[in-house]
């Protein structure tokens, strides 16, 4: 009874896919001719040359079972499901064997041995025992890998064909398989098997030996078709390209795919435009590796106007308006990378503006990282979703994994990890932004905070001759930075932000004050420096002048002076706060508040010396004239500069928050002075 049941059920692919008539024609009744057991062949070799599992679940009516095609490489499941529609269903998969539904009969396949694509032979293969003894090798891979591997006997029409079909698909950016298969005699399968239960148990270099047995059994290969598959870029992937662009990052695509593929792909995510002249480079060797990169580098430079030809030749002259594109296949790489000929690459590929590498293996995405790491100051970022692109994730400044259909290994590389390619946008140009204002102002202020606490007690120090005793007592220097001041700085350390996420999105240009090092400079840092001696000087003498024939002690101008400090650094802060809310507000104001009450605490307690200063000292009228005079005088020159440079040179944030705080009044101006800069500081790019 239930058997019968488990017989009647029928099972459905998830996704549904359009087919072609006639060949489903083909395949359902052409069995016995030779086209039809063709068709049949590729059809059963897309089903059982993967490393899916079907997954199946129940749904309402019980005798239909949904498959769900899971691996971890997309390409496959859309190969399965391809092949599913066309009545070869992958059904079931267990360690030895796979059952595929063969236009509604159940077939059972052993699965002989197994061996795993990897990016270097760029094809995977299957050994498969047939239910009538006989043994195939299914095999899929690259155009040229396959093509590599191919029976030299074969049709050479059917060759060629295949090859103009595959261009035919890589040109409309569709992703090309070939897909082939070899009978294996007794003897050749008696002697892969020992071979390979010898690499499959090996206990060092297991990974080598079993790509050497692989080697050895994928040859004298019959094609049997190719396959084209769209891969559809994700949403907003031209218009980060763009927004990247403009915020003078340069993008370089590396990728496994075939070149015409990588192209068609560069032209629709906008990395590639019409007006760019291509370098190409394809070299078999390293002699003309080295000639294409003269070449390439002749180009360059005509279009740079430094060599002389240029200057004349027409052709120069209209060649200097379009930008260069740079496109190099992996073969040529393996003749560059690691080699004296990288420097010429290196100079080829930084002329450029975009470098385009494609069927690269994962070595060399990294290698490629590595060249422009080594030879420059510049920051690299690597953003990839595949297992391929975890060594180059790795070798980068800053890695980040795309969780996607490909597997979580890039995301476990990674630095940063987001869902799509677009999130790259806000992540820099929003996050980075901010990040880097914040850090690059909290290290300047946080030197400044201590110094001017240290310059203060310095100059004591040479009017009491060098004794090493202080006015300021030591539990307001422990607590100095503890309480006094701590609060504000990690407040504004985390919630500040100079722009808001809107302006920084609309005008990548902003990003270019990260890169120009605007915030946090030599001169911004002996500035700051200058700043903390002038104002820790005002702080000490104004007191110092006002007090100097009076009878008031030490500590009491050591009060004084510590509240000066005090409030002089969280002035200071919060005169360059571009935030303010209820939190800041309470740090800041609270600090103070803080100050004053322990400063009270401090000078209540009688084993300590200064009991009671506080409360004869802040009743004069000198205490609250001299606070007055140190916060005027020391704020002086820090705020006539603030002033006048926004005023006069005020730099392309400055005039996004005037835009931002007072509506497009000035919105042309923005766009003009940040596409100014733009242009100005191209040169020093960041990848
Ligand atoms: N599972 C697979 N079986 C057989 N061949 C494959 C498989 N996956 C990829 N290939 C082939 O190997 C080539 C290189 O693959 P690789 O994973 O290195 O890069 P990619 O996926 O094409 O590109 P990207 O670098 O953009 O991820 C692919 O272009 C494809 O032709
Ligand atoms: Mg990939």
């Amino acid at each position: 009874m239930d058997r019968e049941r488990v017989d009647e059920q029928i099972w459905r692919p998830k996704m549904t896919v359009k087919t072609d008539p006639e060949l489903l024609k083909l395949l359902r009744t052409g069995e016995g001719t030779e086209e039809g057991d063709k068709a049949r062949e590729f059809f059963l070799a897309l089903a059982t040359c993967n490393t899916i599992v079907p997954i199946l679940s129940e749904t309402e009516d019980t005798t239909v079972r949904l498959i769900d095609y899971q691996g971890e490489s997309p390409d496959e499941q859309a190969l399965l499901y391809a092949a599913a529609a066309y009545g070869f269903m992958l059904i079931e998969r267990t360690s030895g064997h796979i059952v595929v539904d063969v236009f509604g009969q159940k077939q059972r396949f052993d699965i002989l041995g197994l061996h795993e694509f990897d990016s270097d032979r760029k094809r995977m293969s299957v050994i498969v025992g047939f239910p009538d003894k006989t043994v195939k090798v299914f095999v899929k891979g690259a155009d040229s890998s396959m093509f590599g591997v191919a029976d030299k006997m074969l049709n050479v029409d059917i060759v060629q064909s295949t090859k103009s079909h595959l261009h035919t698909f890589s040109t409309l950016g569709l992703r090309t398989l070939v897909i082939g298969m070899r009978e294996m005699s007794n003897i050749e399968f008696e002697e892969w098997h020992s071979s390979y239960e010898k690499a499959n148990t090996a206990l060092f270099g297991r990974g080598s030996l079993l790509k050497a047995v692989a080697m050895n059994i994928e040859n004298n290969i019959s094609i049997l078709g190719a396959s084209g598959i769209e891969d559809k870029l994700q949403q907003g992937v031209p218009e980060a390209i763009e927004s990247l662009r403009k915020a003078g990052i340069k993008v370089w695509l590396l990728t496994g795919d075939k070149q015409e593929t990588a192209i068609s792909i560069g032209f629709s995510s906008n990395l590639l435009t019409g007006e760019m002249t291509q370098i190409i480079i394809n070299s078999h060797s390293k002699e003309s590796c080295k000639k294409s990169l003269a070449d390439a580098l002749a180009i360059t430079k005509l279009v740079a106007g430094k060599s002389p030809a240029a200057e004349n030749s027409i052709a120069g002259a209209d060649a200097v308006k379009s930008p260069l594109a740079l496109i190099i296949d992996g073969t040529s790489l393996v003749y560059i990378l690691e080699t004296e000929l990288e420097e010429e690459l290196f100079e080829v590929a930084t002329s450029c503006s975009v470098v385009l590498c494609c069927r690269v293996a994962p070595l060399q995405k990294a290698g490629i990282v590595v060249l422009i790491k080594s030879r420059t100051d510049d920051m690299t970022l690597a953003i990839g979703d595949g297992a391929n692109d975890v060594s180059m994730i790795q070798k980068a400044n800053v890695g980040i994994g795309i969780s996607g259909r490909e597997g979580r290994q890039a995301v476990m590389a990674s630095d940063f990890a987001i869902g799509q390619f677009r999130f790259l946008v806000p992540l820099l140009l929003v996050h980075g932004h901010w990040n880097y204002q914040r850090m690059a102002y909290m290290i300047l202020y946080n030197f400044y905070r201590n110094s001017i606490m240290v310059f203060v007690l310095f100059w004591y120090v040479l009017y009491t001759a060098f004794s090493l005793t202080t006015a300021i007592s030591e539990w307001s220097s422990v607590l100095y930075s503890v309480i006094y001041t701590a609060l504000p700085t990690i407040v504004v350390g985390i919630l500040d932000k100079d722009l808001n996420r809107k302006t920084l999105l609309k005008y990548p240009q902003l990003y270019g004050s990260g890169q120009r090092e605007e915030r946090y400079n030599l001169k911004l840092f002996i500035l700051t420096m200058m700043d903390s001696v002038w104002q820790s000087l005002a702080i000490f003498f104004i007191p110092y002048l006002a007090y100097r024939y009076s009878t008031v002690d030490g500590s009491s101008i050591g009060d004084l002076w510590t509240l000066a400090v005090v409030i002089m650094v969280n002035l200071h802060l919060g005169m360059d706060i571009f935030r303010w809310n209820w939190i800041v507000h309470a740090a800041i104001w609270g600090c103070i508040v803080a100050t004053v009450i322990c400063l009270i605490i401090i000078d209540a307690l009688p084993i300590l010396p200064g009991f009671w200063a506080i409360f004869h000292v802040m009743g004069t009228w000198v205490f609250w004239f001299c606070l007055f005079a140190i916060l005027i005088a020391g704020m002086i020159p820090r705020f006539a500069t603030k002033a006048l440079t926004e005023f006069f040179i005020p730099n392309d944030i400055q005039i996004a928050r005037e835009l931002e705080k007072f509506g497009n009044i000035n919105e042309s101006l923005v766009s003009e002075v940040a596409t100014r800069t733009l242009s100005i500081h191209q040169q020093q790019n960041r990848t």
